[in-house]
């Protein structure tokens, strides 16, 4: 390693200015210098000059290239400019996302002598369990965070994709959060189901009058998002006709309430999300290519539990913790197992689901896999095939362990399928026909 000149005191005093943290490193990850900021909500130790970035923030003994994450001071050596990335850091207040941004700094020869790193952080995710905030430290959960980190304080119209339940809402909630409009509102609309006049009338508002049962003036979905972000969620499902309307808004920001001639202009941000592909629905026919082409400006894949499976034990903590705060659940290895083994056509949904229907059926404080549904017990699929069938420990719950007042108030409050009805309960899409047909 060759040996750095110190820095300039000129460079450490103006970082000390700053009001993030900041700190100063050189070409072999050593910290030179950490500024006010980051020494005030570091906790971290009192020696740092001279231990290396990786040590301290995340108790590698390897640069993070070599530890399997992207290093952003390798890849600003190769590229020679400033790289950002999202790291999960240790802080005082445990394991956190941070934003880093570092910035090479050149010497008189022209070389890259030093490097400024800026580390803040990103509210809206955990590594660890915490409550209502999006969790996961699986690599395909970190490059859709990185992609969420880089989109938000833009104002980029912004297409989530990915299957039911895999946390879509929660994601446009958090770019909202991490955006510059985060004191604004966060307005969602579930576009499915609605039919062209009432979507009109909801997103767009109506005069009193505008139509029968309009008996007062009424602001729209649109005005009331104003100054914050509106979230079209199951895009796909909007109406053609609809399409037209939503694309003009987008492009000229202005719209007309139902039963007005009053050209009003809107101060939204868009987030749209969609389970089904846009881009085939457009082949199809069923969504316009020129509104495709609008929303999809930076679409951001969410990828489903199954290719994430590292990440159920952290999850399943977090939700118990949710949906049953106050017992402090814990969850038997055997039946983690089981839970790490399914493959989660409802993904987080289904799995907190799983978990509230779980800590119900328990009276001590771990949950068994008796208290898991029927499926996740079944060897059937190739994957649970590979691995011994979690009913080895465990006697099986009989399937639909809800009762029946249970089931129908179920039903009456889900407004999807019944495929998707059978997952959000936890049991076979056959079992929840044969109950249903039982049904008194
Ligand atoms: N990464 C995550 N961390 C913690 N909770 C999550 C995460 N992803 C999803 N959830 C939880 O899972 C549930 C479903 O999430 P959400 O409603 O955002 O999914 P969705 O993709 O919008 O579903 P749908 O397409 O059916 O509307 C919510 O309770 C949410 O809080």
């Amino acid at each position: 390693m060759t040996a750095t000149p110190p820095p300039l005191p000129e460079l450490v005093s103006f970082l000390e200015t700053l009001p993030e943290p900041h700190i100063l490193c050189d070409r072999n990850y050593r910290i030179l210098a950490a500024n006010a900021a980051y020494r005030a909500g570091s906790g971290r130790p009192a020696d740092l000059i001279g231990r290396t970035c990786f040590e301290v923030s995340h108790r590698y003994p390897v640069p993070c290239d070599q530890a399997g994450e992207s290093c952003p001071l390798a890849r600003s050596l190769k590229s020679g400019q400033r790289e950002r990335v999202v790291h999960l850091h240790h802080t005082p207040a445990g394991e956190s996302y941070e934003n880093i941004e570092l910035s090479p700094v050149r010497g008189s020869d022209g070389q890259i002598a030093y490097f400024i790193e800026k580390l803040e952080p990103l509210p809206v995710a955990r590594g660890l369990a915490d409550a209502p905030q999006l969790t996961g430290r699986a690599p395909a959960f970190r490059a859709m965070l990185e992609l969420v980190a880089r989109v938000a304080p833009s104002e980029a119209t912004v297409l989530l994709q990915g299957e039911s339940g895999t946390g879509k809402e929660l994601v446009a909630q958090a770019i909202h959060d991490a955006s510059r409009r985060a004191r604004g509102p966060f307005v969602a609309v579930d576009c499915s189901g609605l039919t062209e006049t009432l979507f009109e009338s909801e997103l767009f508002g109506h005069e009193r009058g505008a139509f029968t049962g309009a008996t007062a003036r009424r602001i729209g979905l649109v005005e009331a998002a104003g100054g914050g972000t509106l979230f079209l969620d199951e895009m796909g499902d909007i109406p053609l006709a609809m399409q037209v309307k939503l694309l003009r808004l987008l492009e000229t920001g202005t719209y007309r309430r139902v039963g007005s001639t009053e050209l009003l202009r809107s101060d939204i941000r868009l987030i749209s999300a969609t389970h089904r592909p846009l881009k085939s629905l457009v082949e199809q026919g069923q969504f316009r290519q020129d509104l495709f082409y609008r929303v999809n400006t930076f679409p951001i894949s969410l990828p489903p539990l199954r290719q994430r499976r590292e990440d159920i034990a952290l999850l399943a903590a977090a939700l118990l913790e949710r949906v049953a705060p106050e017992r402090h659940l814990s969850i038997a290895a055997d039946t983690l197992a089981c839970l790490e083994n399914y493959d989660y056509p409802g993904n987080v949904r289904e799995l907190r689901n799983i978990l509230q229907r779980a800590s119900l059926l328990c009276d001590g404080d771990t949950l068994q896999s008796r208290h898991l549904p029927e499926e996740l017990h079944d060897p059937g699929t190739p994957r649970q095939a590979e691995q011994p069938p979690c009913r080895s420990t465990a006697m099986a719950v009989p399937a639909g362990s809800l009762n029946d007042a249970e089931l129908a108030a179920a039903l009456r409050a889900h407004q999807g399928s019944r495929k998707t009805l059978a997952a959000r309960l936890g049991m076979s899409e056959r079992t929840l026909y044969r109950r249903l047909k039982s049904l008194p």
